[in-house]
């Protein structure tokens, strides 16, 4: 039985400008024990999807359970399966931070796990906070407590949105390794995020979602070996000439241009020395997850979800 299923999932919302299809259709099966990414741009749905899954949204048409549990017709066994951290912080200011992480695990009717409790704060670095009030903790601080209350009914699903936007750098290594060692201790993992970096290092495999719908679906490294092409990158405080300034991913002085064989590459490096840009650190690499979103959102990776590629054989 797999950790977590969507089947069919749709949703849409009703606004002034008439419905919006945020969600179209989402089949995806998350095995117990994954580490799985859900990708996609900003409004791609992917918020949306782990509403439904926390029963905090209700589909439209389709059903998502958690471990076989109905997340509608058995909302407090799916709710119970499942550790969300979510993107926004909600907070009841009146309790320190050990009585708020009792009073969550009171919630799921869980009693007597205080040793989880100072595990949690330990790993999340919130030991010596314990007894703060959580009106007195920083903004990091309190995503860390947004993390330790997710987990302290020790859900065998853990569902982090966002997690690391606007997290320090120290934070994030801290979370990235308690997380892992859960998934490595058997907890399914769900993640979003927009740093595909992490992505990368940590899922085996990623949805990538486009206007609420699946336009990849598969292992990281089937995703990263099926990019094409590869990347020309370099350094450079010059203008880039317009036909290569369209092509190029710019951040700050870093240049990174799409090339789909050597003839590309001659073509871009014969351009730039035309244009008298100068070029320092050269290096040509393989795409790495980042490339490849961009490729999948524009249409130019191989990649098919899995419904897609059967929909089009079954026509063949
Ligand atoms: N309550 C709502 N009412 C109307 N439209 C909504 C509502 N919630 C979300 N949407 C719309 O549904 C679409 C999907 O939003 P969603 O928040 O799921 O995207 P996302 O992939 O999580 O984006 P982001 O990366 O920005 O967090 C967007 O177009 C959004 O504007």
């Amino acid at each position: 039985m797999p950790a977590v299923s969507f089947q069919a999932v749709s949703k849409a919302f009703a606004t002034p400008k008439g419905p919006l299809q945020a969600l179209d259709q989402v089949s995806l099966d998350i095995e117990e024990g994954e580490f799985f990414g859900l990708l996609g741009p900003n409004g791609a749905g992917k918020t949306t999807l782990i509403s439904i899954l926390a029963g905090l949204a209700r589909a439209s048409s389709g059903r998502a359970l958690v471990q076989g549990c109905d997340v509608q017709t058995e909302f407090a066994a799916a709710r119970r399966k499942l550790g969300v951290v979510p993107q926004e912080l909600v907070f009841d200011p009146f309790f320190n931070v050990r009585e708020s992480l009792r009073i969550q695990s009171g919630y799921f009717g869980v009693r007597n796990n205080g040793a989880w409790i100072d595990e949690l704060l330990e790993n999340l670095g919130l030991a010596d906070r314990a007894g703060a009030n959580m009106r007195q903790l920083s903004g990091g601080m309190k995503r860390r407590m947004l993390v330790a209350q997710a987990l302290v009914h020790k859900p065998p699903i853990i569902v982090l949105d966002e997690p690391t936007a606007g997290v320090d750098v120290e934070l994030r290594q801290t979370l990235w390794h308690f997380v892992a060692r859960l998934n490595r201790e058997g907890h399914t993992v769900l993640l979003t995020t927009h740093y595909l970096d992490e992505a990368e290092a940590l899922c085996g495999r990623i949805a990538m979602l486009k206007s609420g719908r699946i336009v990849a679906l598969d292992r990281t490294s089937v995703l990263l070996q099926e990019a094409s092409g590869s990347v020309l990158q370099f350094k450079t405080d010059s203008a880039l000439p317009p036909a290569l300034a369209r092509l190029a991913r710019v951040t700050g002085r870093v240049v990174q241009l799409p090339a789909h064989d050597t003839v590309d590459i001659e073509g871009h490096l014969a351009a730039l020395r035309t244009a008298g840009v100068e070029l320092h650190d050269l290096e040509i690499r393989r795409p790495d997850l980042e490339d490849v979103f961009l490729q999948v959102m524009s249409g130019a990776h191989a990649s098919r979800p899995a419904a897609a590629a059967a929909a089009v054989e079954g026509q063949a």
